[in-house]
């Protein structure tokens, strides 16, 4: 009986989203040109009958869509399926399939308000499934493969692309065209390798367990918008998406969130007028934003994104805002998360 125990399979629930995981191409060679979003979950688990091996494998169509255009009410409907399989006994771990261009988003939403230890893995592909060495089939059963491993437990929303264990905090997409496209800026946190993990590190960032939010608690999502900075910008962009209702305005900034004297004084303004201004960098290889420098941050009542890209300081603040409107809190919030 223990033995029958010990060797019991887990339960895992993949929710499909879309994206070019289910994608498809008109001929093998279309690795770049195809439609995102056309494959049913279905389809997509009984494409892999290995994954039998690895877990009791069922999936849910959530959406199916272009991860570009999912919205907040999409995240918030994703994230809310997402803790009630998590709250059910029969479920071991959830594995989430995405479309690559905004997954970085849904996973870190994800492990800000999900509130289990539970392995949640999001994971998407470059190449659709018709296309030659297409990477979304390994990529799946990679992620199959840590959502029902003990070990993968209490470590927070995780990634599973080419072959690594990424933390859905850090992670990013540097790349379009390669399948070598998430990178975290301080590393993968394991290796997935024939189906069995490797690890190598922790996330040190408070997440789901210990974090302060929860999905239950957010009936709604704050509007936050980006707006990108370069030599010669203007402050048009930053007034207007302060006019349409922003509460707070994430400055994708140069270097270490650095920003233009052309624009200081109308966010200094628009800080009066109550918008939160937080300070993000759009460097490359991941920004790494310090109070105070650059910008007098405590004397304007900014606040900094440290180390979040400005797509997922939009995350954060949008969560966050949900609590406080407070730029101390705020902050804190951005140091801690
Ligand atoms: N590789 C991809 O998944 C990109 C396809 C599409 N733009 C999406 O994000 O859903």
């Amino acid at each position: 009986k223990e033995v029958e125990t010990q060797t019991k399979l887990a339960n895992v629930v993949v929710l499909a989203t879309g994206g070019t995981i289910a994608g498809a191409g008109a001929s093998a060679a279309n690795s770049a040109t195809y439609q995102a979003a056309k494959v049913g979950v279905e389809q997509l688990i009984a494409g892999i009958p290995e994954l039998s091996k690895l877990a009791n494998v069922r999936g849910e169509q959530v959406m199916q869509i272009a991860s570009e255009s999912i919205t907040n009410e999409n995240l918030l409907q994703l994230g809310r399926r997402v803790a009630e399989l998590a709250d059910s006994k029969d479920v071991d771990g959830i594995v989430i399939t995405h479309g690559t261009d905004t997954l970085e988003e849904t996973a870190y939403f994800l492990n800000l308000v999900e509130k289990t230890d539970k392995p949640i893995i999001v994971v998407g592909s470059m190449r659709p499934g018709t296309a030659m060495s297409a990477d979304g089939m390994l990529n799946l059963y990679n992620a199959v493969a840590v959502a029902s491993s003990k070990e993968a437990q209490g470590k927070g929303v995780l990634v599973t692309m080419n072959d690594e264990i990424q933390s859905g905090r850090d992670v990013s997409k540097m790349i379009n065209i390669k399948t070598e496209a998430f990178k975290s800026a301080w590393g993968p946190l394991g290796m997935v390798v024939e189906g069995k993990s490797y690890w190598f590190r922790l996330p040190a960032k408070r997440h789901t367990m210990d974090s302060e939010f929860d999905i239950k608690n957010i009936k709604s999502l704050p509007d936050v918008e980006i707006a990108y900075s370069y030599g010669n910008v203007s402050d048009t962009a930053y007034k207007a998406l302060a006019q349409s209702g922003a509460k707070a305005i994430i400055h994708a900034g140069t270097g270490n969130g650095s920003v233009s004297s052309r624009v200081v004084p109308a966010l200094q303004a628009l800080r009066k007028d109550g918008v939160q201004i937080i300070r993000s960098s759009h460097v490359n290889a991941g920004g790494f934003v310090l109070r105070n420098a650059e910008q007098p941050d405590d004397k304007y009542d900014w606040v900094v994104a440290h180390d979040l890209n400005p797509q997922k300081a939009r995350i954060l603040a949008m969560v966050a805002l949900t609590k406080t409107n407070d730029s101390k809190e705020l902050q804190r919030m951005f140091w801690e998360y």
